[in-house]
């Protein structure tokens, strides 16, 4: 055994590795997703896990969980004891490893008790029936362990964003004995707004307090600085720097480790005035938005934002038909409609098209091919009678395929077997393929590594040059200042103030909570003096 160096926060349980991967490798077809990965979490260590897109972060969490079976050779060790390889999943969790993935992985119509102990009711072995006071017992622990009461009866479509990440960690915390085991976080924190990650951190301290880990995958660098103690980066499957401490990086040597390179600073300069259709809204009313006016400039990139239940995710969808709409009117160019008759359908002949958040549920046929699904609206859009003209349809798809840098390169690369933010990147690329006159897109750049946020970011850029209205709907402070030439503040369903010029995360982060101080991730380290 090789001694990993002691993590930032040390002094927490025994010594030892709670989590040892030794020599794993991962083969898919030709493709070698995981060469040798070597990692080594210390007790009561949060330890980050990065690198790009299709890096291979997602294969290991799933050889760790037996979702994959690993190639032949290695070894897994949890708390010092190997783990049968390839992983049982019950044998997994019940030596306290487990997943909390980025959609929380809870079933909304169902309890909170039967959401933490589905796959483990206890029945009378003679009635069959489920022991429910039992269940009731260990259910409730777990939530106490955490320190957060939630009403185990309730059902989890009904709670609040922070209840449902409470009962996601506390479903995969609940087999280890506390102080042991390992929660891995699949970029859990990605669709959780700013108010809930406070809670969601605070959480996560009051576990690694006990000497049960974290191993935390993340695109975030800032996230990754404040919450991790070390960092392990892979690139293309392989790890390139293995529990770095994270006290002595900056952001710069994050994205250095990660891409291989620095990044060049993204600056956008204000464009001159492009040749296109304004965009009016008149009165936009829907179900949380009121009484809305917006205009967009052609070339212009208009971000909105505000904190949950303020309305400005609710606006990507009414603009474009994909939610109804109780009064208003869009105008450009030639269009001019009543947005309470407006449908996805129309929105898309006349050049409004909706990159919606979460491009598992919508916008992406998984089953099909990078070149299916980048063709789709083009295909649907083409009159019937017209024959296909292949080569030009190949042209489209390896151009967006080359501007948005989608890994593997291949075409026929079915899209459910791309990394998650490569099918990000084939959304986008499907939309922008259409060559849209009012793009709206809501955390176009969620999921994607910082190198692909540059590469998303100049690709809408170059659409509002060519005279596209864009408007961007999130929370993402640097999505937002990355892309947008001014940014809307929202507040009970209309905007109520505006950044202009020369703004930066911070600013858009204090506009949201007008003027509260910004939590930080974790306490403050001794040597940032308390
Ligand atoms: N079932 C599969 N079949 C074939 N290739 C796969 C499969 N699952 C993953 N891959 C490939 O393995 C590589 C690693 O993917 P993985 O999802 O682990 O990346 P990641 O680092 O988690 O990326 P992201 O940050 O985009 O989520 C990618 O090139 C992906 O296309």
């Amino acid at each position: 055994m090789t001694d990993a160096p002691a993590p930032a926060s040390s002094g927490h349980g025994p010594t030892g590795s709670r989590l040892r991967v030794d020599d794993v490798s991962k083969t898919f077809g030709r493709y070698r997703a995981l060469q040798s990965v070597h990692l080594d979490v210390a007790p009561g260590e949060i330890h980050g896990l990065i690198g790009q897109n299709g890096s291979g972060k997602s294969t290991l969490a799933k050889v760790l969980t037996g979702y994959h079976a690993p190639d032949p050779g290695g070894r897994v060790l949890v708390d010092g004891e190997p783990l049968r390889l390839p992983v049982r999943p019950r044998e997994a969790s019940a030596r306290g490893l487990a997943v909390v993935h980025q959609s929380l992985g809870l079933v909304g119509d169902l309890t909170v008790v039967e959401n933490l102990r589905v796959g483990r009711f206890r029945a009378n072995r003679l009635t069959r029936a489920i022991r429910w006071a039992g269940e009731r017992r260990e259910a409730a622990a777990v939530l106490e362990r955490l320190g957060h009461p939630v009403p185990l009866d309730a059902r989890v479509a009904d709670l609040s964003e922070e209840d449902r990440a409470t009962v996601a960690i506390a479903r995969a915390l609940q087999d280890a004995e506390p102080g042991r085991g390992i929660v891995i976080f699949d970029e859990s924190t990605r669709s959780l707004s700013r108010a809930s990650l406070e809670h969601f951190y605070d959480m996560l301290e009051g576990i690694v307090s006990t000497g049960t880990s974290a191993l935390l995958i993340s695109h975030h660098m800032e996230e990754v600085l404040e919450a991790t103690d070390r960092v392990t980066v892979l690139r293309d499957g392989v790890v390139v720097e293995s529990g770095l401490r994270t006290a002595d990086l900056t952001e710069n040597d994050l994205v250095r480790a990660v891409m291989g390179r620095s990044l060049e600073s993204a600056t956008h300069a204000v464009e001159p005035a492009v040749q296109g259709d304004a965009v009016a809204v008149r009165g936009l009313r829907g179900h949380l938005v009121t009484d809305v006016d917006l205009d967009l400039r052609p070339g212009e990139v208009v971000g909105v934002t505000g904190l949950a239940g303020s309305g400005h995710d609710e606006l990507p969808y009414l603009l474009t038909g994909a939610r109804p709409v109780r009064g208003g009117t869009l105008q450009f160019g030639d269009v001019q409609q009543d947005l309470t008759r407006w449908d996805v359908r129309t929105a898309i002949a006349s050049g409004v098209v909706l990159v919606p958040e979460g491009r598992e549920h919508a916008g992406l046929a998984l089953e099909l091919s990078v070149a299916d699904n980048v063709l789709l609206p083009r295909r649907s859009s083409r009159a019937a009678v017209l024959p296909v003209d292949g080569k030009a349809e190949s042209a489209v798809v390896d151009d967006w395929v080359h501007r948005l840098d989608v890994r593997p390169p291949d075409p026929a690369q079915l899209v459910g077997k791309l990394s998650g933010g490569n099918q990000q990147k084939v959304l986008l690329a499907k939309w922008l393929a259409t060559g849209p006159r009012l793009l709206v897109l809501h955390e176009p750049t969620q999921a994607v590594d910082v190198g692909a946020r540059q590469t998303i970011t100049a690709a809408v850029r170059q659409a509002a040059a060519a005279g596209c209205a864009v408007l961007v709907a999130g929370t993402d402070e640097t999505e937002l200042t990355l892309l947008c030439d001014r940014v809307l503040l929202f507040r009970e369903g209309r905007p109520v103030s505006e950044l202009t010029g020369a703004f930066t995360p911070d600013d858009v982060v204090e506009s949201i909570f007008s003027g509260h101080i910004r939590k930080r991730l974790r306490s403050a380290t001794p040597a940032a003096g308390g």
